[in-house]
């Protein structure tokens, strides 16, 4: 008899604790067909309740009328299609006359308790036709990502996050957007995501140029791995004159180039350091600016020329910088207008966008609200309890809330002093060469200077 018992009860805890530890197979196996059924017998109530339907035709109540039949119920969307996917459902409505997109979102979150899902998104893929993506469970509470695959140095595309639908949130530099801006309130994980794209950053051929004006804490303990460091506005604003300085020079190489495929016939010509030959190309940059309104303060008439010429040679690098191969990823708790001039000109710039936990909409529109209104809405609901949680958006309006893994500092530092002999140098960037840690010069690790390449 006991062992009757036994059975279901070993099936039982197998499956809590499947669920528990392996949640993307928990959803396959069984969750998958539950919340399937689930949606389709509540479908019709859920849409009525939720406001989401509209009343009979006038000829379907004439008709009643004429045949003395009861009087039609309103009518849901209807049903195109309801797919599976590794995380959760796609459900795809056609719209009846007179129904708005808008108004799916507006009830995102009524639909998500009344299906029993952790989360609902609803995005109007095309006119008349609304697409409900409904997550599972949730997969953002414990970020695991999935092994990384290789990926060829000409994609400079690095993953940084696991998005709720279960895909991996790359940041791609060269498509869709080549410079990035990553806003968020303190403590929101703005710090974590950057370190997290340096480590993917690290074993890849590319120079990091770092502005840290927090004196240099969250960037300096990475410096085995950057090519140059500034900690402060003075020295930001000299890096940012060198910087320019050596795209000035990449353009001369592109130009040279250009004047011999012009001369060739059928040769392709080179309109960026992509087109270069292999041998000629040079290594692409990533410039990261931590805590941007610092270099936008300005106390008295010498910094305020500083900070002009600062916001000025980061708008000419984020207008110039693509075809030279130079990216910017910016980082700040606030981002508009505030900041002074030329801000919203190198806002417009800045299409990939992330906007972390923020304190009020107004931080939330000056990540998403010149490219997506939706995003904004998500952006400003980003539970405080769970930092690191983002909302990222791109040029085309498109958004999903993401999460990266925990990075800690300690992993970051070992994996940018196991790539330090990968650090390229650049003759313009010479002087703001960090001062590497103890640990590495006494060639613990392997110094820089020893095995990387000009990067140019
Ligand atoms: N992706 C994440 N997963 C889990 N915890 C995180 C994540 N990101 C951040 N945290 C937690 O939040 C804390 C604050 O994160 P972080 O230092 O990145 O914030 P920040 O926005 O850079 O803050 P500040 O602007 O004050 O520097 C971290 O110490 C960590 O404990």
């Amino acid at each position: 008899m006991s062992a009757l018992w036994l059975t279901p009860g070993v099936v039982l805890v197998a499956v809590l604790l499947l669920r528990w530890l392996r949640p993307t197979w928990y959803w396959m196996a069984f969750g998958v067909t539950f919340a399937a059924i689930r949606v389709l017998i509540r479908y019709r109530s859920v849409m009525d309740a939720c406001g989401l339907t509209v009343p009979p035709s006038r000829w379907r109540l004439a008709l009643a009328r004429m045949a003395n039949r009861p009087v039609p119920e309103a009518r849901s969307p209807r049903i195109l299609r309801l797919r599976p996917t590794a995380t959760g459902l796609v459900l795809r409505l056609k719209l009846r006359p007179g129904q708005d997109a808008y108004d799916f979102s507006a009830s995102a979150d009524r639909l998500r308790h009344s299906f029993a899902l952790h989360n609902v998104v609803s995005r109007e893929i095309r006119s008349g036709v609304v697409e409900l993506r409904m997550t599972g469970y949730d997969i953002l509470k414990r970020v695991r990502m999935p092994p990384a695959e290789p990926e060829p140095d000409v994609a400079l595309r690095v993953a940084v996050a696991l998005r709720e639908d279960g895909q991996v949130h790359h940041r791609d530099y060269r498509v869709p957007g080549p410079h990035a801006l990553n806003v968020g309130a303190t403590k929101s994980g703005k710090s974590v995501y950057q370190r997290t794209l340096v480590t993917g950053l690290a074993p890849r051929n590319v120079v990091l140029v770092g502005i840290d004006c927090k004196n240099g804490v969250e960037l300096s303990p990475l410096a085995a791995r950057f090519t140059a460091l500034a900690d402060n506005p003075g020295e930001s604003a000299e890096l940012l004159d060198a910087l320019v300085a050596y795209m000035g020079r990449v353009y001369e190489l592109i130009r040279a180039e250009q004047r011999i495929s012009v001369g060739l016939p059928d040769a392709e010509i080179t309109a960026d350091i992509w087109d270069l030959p292999v041998h000629l190309r040079p290594v692409p940059v990533v410039l990261l600016v931590d805590e941007v309104a610092e270099l936008a303060l300005a106390a008295n008439k010498a910094e305020e020329a500083r900070r002009d010429q600062i916001v000025t040679n980061l708008v000419r690098l984020a207008q110039l910088g693509r075809a030279a191969g130079i990216h910017l990823e910016v980082c700040g708790q606030r981002f508009g207008s505030e900041l002074g001039k030329g801000i919203t000109m190198l806002r417009a710039q800045l299409t990939g966008r992330t906007a972390h936990r923020v304190n009020d909409e107004t931080s939330a529109h000056m990540a998403f609200g010149d490219i997506s209104p939706d995003a904004v809405l998500a952006a400003v609901q980003i539970d405080k309890d769970r930092p690191g949680t983002a909302v990222a958006g791109d040029s085309s309006g498109g958004w999903s809330r993401i999460r990266a893994p925990h990075t800690t500092l300690r992993k970051a530092v070992d994996i940018c002093n196991a790539h330090a002999h990968r650090t390229p140098e650049i003759p313009e960037l010479a002087p703001f060469r960090p001062q590497l840690p103890a640990r590495v010069l006494v060639g613990e690790v392997q110094p820089p200077k020893h095995a990387a390449a000009s990067a140019f």
